[in-house]
């Protein structure tokens, strides 16, 4: 039977990676969709951009909103600290499958924790249930319509703290247009746009950097 694109991102990943090594993981995986076929992750050269983020905020918690077949789930967690956790949120549950699997090559289940759902349903259900206070950096790399409601349900949950970070994927291509007006011209955010390109092609997109001000 036919397989899909997601589990023949694990197979590279399980052929191509050392088990506990998530560099070699995020390598396998831009490797195989740079040659074989495209696949929606944030790819190799916005994942710099991120990982510039990440390293900048050095965040204690992390919500990602899109996990697809966890590329920067695993990218993201590398580089926390020891006792860093990352949050993410998948609604399709064979990408959740696969990204479970990926997750564990990478040896990075302690960091990470994977719920699958909405994530309209799940946001104003994760400081009760997940013991969550507030984040210090979100991630927004899901369907490009949640980006605005969703923002607005974190900041009515109270979950992203003063300083916290929202960082976007995605805002030229596809593109969050009314996310990008929100954010550039609210007074509680100081927004950057840094361009780049859609993974593994020339086409232009770019992340967007929002700082919460409270
Ligand atoms: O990074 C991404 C890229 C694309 C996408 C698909 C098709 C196309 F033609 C261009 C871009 C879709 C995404 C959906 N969710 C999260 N990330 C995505
Ligand atoms: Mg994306």
């Amino acid at each position: 039977t036919q397989s899909t694109r997601p589990q023949r991102i694990l197979g590279a990943v399980q052929q191509n990676a050392t088990r506990g090594d998530p560099r070699s993981v995020v390598r396998a995986i831009d490797q195989y969709c740079r040659s074989q076929e495209w696949a929606m992750n944030v790819g190799d050269e916005k994942g710099c951009i991120l990982d510039s983020v990440v390293s900048e905020v050095n965040p204690s918690t992390v919500l990602e909103l899109g996990t697809y077949c966890g590329y920067s789930t695993v990218r993201i967690a590398s580089l926390l600290p020891p006792h860093a956790k990352l949050i993410t949120l998948e609604f399709n549950p064979k990408f959740a499958v696969i990204a479970r699997q990926v997750i564990a090559w990478a040896g990075l289940e302690d960091k990470i924790q994977l719920v699958e759902g909405s994530s309209g349903d799940l946001i104003p259900k994760l400081k009760e249930q997940f013991g969550v206070k507030a984040f210090d950096l979100v991630f927004l790399d899901h369907w490009k319509d949640r980006y605005l409601p969703d923002t607005k349900l974190i900041e009515e949950c109270g979950l992203l703290r003063k300083g916290g970070v929202l960082l976007a994927d995605n805002v030229i291509c596809p593109g969050a247009p009314e996310y990008l007006e929100f954010v550039r011209s609210s007074p509680r955010y100081e927004s950057q746009y840094f361009k780049s390109h859609l993974e593994y092609t020339k086409v232009e997109d770019g992340l967007e950097k929002s700082v919460f001000l409270g």
